[in-house]
């Protein structure tokens, strides 16, 4: 058997000791692609946020544990967490471009991301980058690490973001709702570009979507949620075209009516 890469154990996480996210338990192999579905609120940030230790002063896992390698995320003291957030565990949201630097190039922003995870200079940064986004089929990568994030389109930031966020190859990404902010045609790129990821380097992918076409399109496994609770987890394409939980059928039949809109 494979060795399991993230372990989510009977999770419990609670706000101001509310529990918002109750009973959680799945986990994740190398070059598995999860993909975490339910409606708003149903916590599937607050699930990735707990790994990262990114749940705020009032956030906490209160039962059950999460371990990355065996080691649990839980207790693992901040200074400790920073080397796991990027390294280890990348990060891509729905808005790159809000989550890049509007004033300062690509490059400067890769360059700056690299030497925050040890000693580089600039120049074997950017040839690290270059033959990263060459891999990853950028037509001119020289072009975006000179460009700024406003000279890209909406799709080619969410396209250098991934790129930026494997730039440490970390065994894991976290893409939360990482199609959600862009049209149709561009949606497939980024899916592609995701797929193409796991597929140089063997990265283990959860993805947070509203979207099933997204989810058929990439995921392995598909966690269900609905109020913080599991509704449904297995196989895709058992849970996909044999739904056996009411939410889930529910989930599915809303999917034409989406695409309409
Ligand atoms: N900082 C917070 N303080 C209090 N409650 C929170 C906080 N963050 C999230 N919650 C609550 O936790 C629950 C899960 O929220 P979460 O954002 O994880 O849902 P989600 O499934 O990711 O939703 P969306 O699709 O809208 O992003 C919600 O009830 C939300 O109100």
């Amino acid at each position: 058997m494979e060795k399991t890469l993230l372990n989510y154990d009977s999770v419990e996480i609670s706000f101001d000791g509310t529990p918002v996210v109750h009973d959680i338990s799945f986990s994740l192999q190398p070059g598995e692609i999860l993909g975490l579905v339910g409606e708003s609120g149903s916590g599937k940030s607050t699930l990735m946020k707990a790994a990262m230790g990114l749940l705020g002063d009032t956030g906490l896992v209160t039962r059950g544990d999460i371990t990355f390698g065996g080691r649990s995320l839980v207790d693992m003291p901040e200074s400790e967490l920073r080397a796991v957030r990027g390294a280890k565990i990348g990060m891509i949201f729905q808005d790159a471009g809000a989550s890049l630097c509007p004033i300062r190039t690509i490059g400067d922003q890769i360059y700056e991301s690299m030497r925050a995870h040890g000693k580089i200079v600039n120049a074997e940064a950017k040839e690290h980058a270059l033959e990263l986004l060459t891999k990853l089929n950028f037509k001119e990568p020289e072009r975006i690490w000179e460009s700024y994030p406003f000279e890209m389109s909406g799709g080619m930031n969410q396209r250098a973001g991934i790129a930026i966020s494997m730039l440490m190859n970390p065994p894991v990404l976290f893409a939360d709702e990482p199609t959600s902010a862009l049209d149709v045609a561009v949606q497939r790129q980024v899916v592609q570009e995701m797929l193409h990821v796991r597929e140089l380097f063997g990265t283990a992918i959860i993805i947070v979507t509203h979207d099933i076409g997204v989810v058929s399109a990439m995921a392995d496994t598909v966690l269900v949620l609905k109020d913080g609770r599991k509704m449904e987890y297995g196989p895709a394409k058992e849970v996909l075209e044999h739904p056996q939980n009411d939410y889930t059928k529910e989930l599915l039949s809303a999917v034409p009516k989406l695409k309409r809109s």
